[in-house]
């Protein structure tokens, strides 16, 4: 066992992957977060619904800090990743990045090769002497290829650039580039929304491959995939939760008519 393993271990290993306290957003005037208080399992696969604009992606995005970058966002209360506020003044925003990858509604890897695109993020890290991969560029490549079942398919093709890819395959590909760093927990914003019912199916499989080793967290407006890919569930409307549970008791006994209503299809 190395050093760093014997000391990884010594460190408690938090429940929650996220805890959320007293989260409030504006976006300049406007409040999209009303003190949301949210802990995401660690290990497990959440999902987040809600109608369109009830926060859904505004909350994800706090979570690796990406509403940052607008100007205009406030932000009161905390999110621990991982026993961590990320607010805290002294977390730096590529430490974040680092433990919390993100995957979008549309595939968006760079405009350069498969292997490249593996290794990217890896190389940028790696340069910061951070805890990433230690294994050769080759075999940091394979693995996460294969841990996203790409492996096989895309092996021969390294070379080629990753937007020759299928969407599915490029969704895909958007995973498995987040993993030779080592995230902790991977935010999913749609992530199926442009991929047909046999692409959808395939990133659901991966979900469930990727559960255990990884926290996901994804946002679906597709009830049916909600309830087929996560172990909980969280019910948002007008920038509060409503209602976080099993999904399975969600779905079979909501305990509020808000959620019931919208599960039923009656809006949203
Ligand atoms: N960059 C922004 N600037 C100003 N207002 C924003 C911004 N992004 C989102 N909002 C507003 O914040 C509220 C929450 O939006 P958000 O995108 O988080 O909802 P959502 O539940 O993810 O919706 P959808 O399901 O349609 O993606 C909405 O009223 C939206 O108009």
């Amino acid at each position: 066992m190395t050093a760093v393993q014997a000391a990884a271990l010594q460190q408690p290993v938090p429940e929650y992957a996220i805890d959320t306290k007293k989260l409030n957003l504006w976006y300049g005037t406007f409040q999209a977060l009303y003190d949301v208080d949210l802990r995401v399992r660690q290990g497990m696969i959440t999902s987040m619904i809600g109608p369109s604009g009830c926060g859904k992606s505004t909350y994800l995005r706090s979570v690796n800090r990406i509403n940052e970058r607008l100007g205009y966002v406030r932000i009161e209360g905390s999110i621990d990743v991982m026993g961590q506020n990320i607010y805290d003044p002294g977390v730096e925003l590529i430490q974040v990045r680092k433990q919390v990858g993100m995957v979008f509604q549309r595939p968006n890897p760079l405009p350069i090769s498969i292997r490249d695109n593996i290794l990217f993020s890896h190389r940028l890290h790696a340069k910061g002497g951070g805890d990433v991969h230690q294994g050769t560029a080759d075999e940091i490549v394979e693995e996460s290829l294969r841990t996203v079942l790409l492996w096989d398919k895309v092996k021969d093709r390294l070379k080629r650039k990753a937007t020759e890819l299928s969407l599915e395959e490029q969704q895909k590909l958007c995973i498995a580039r987040l993993l030779p760093v080592k995230p902790k927990l991977l935010l999913m914003d749609e992530p199926c929304s442009a991929l047909d019912p046999k692409g959808t199916e395939a990133v659901e499989e991966l979900l469930w491959e990727l559960r255990g080793q990884y926290t996901i967290l994804i946002v679906t407006h597709n009830m049916a995939q909600a309830r087929r890919a996560s172990e909980e569930c969280i019910f948002m409307l007008m920038g509060k939760v409503v209602e976080h549970a099993l999904t399975e008791q969600m779905f079979v006994t909501p305990l509020h008519k808000e959620t019931s209503d919208y599960i039923e299809g009656r809006y949203g």
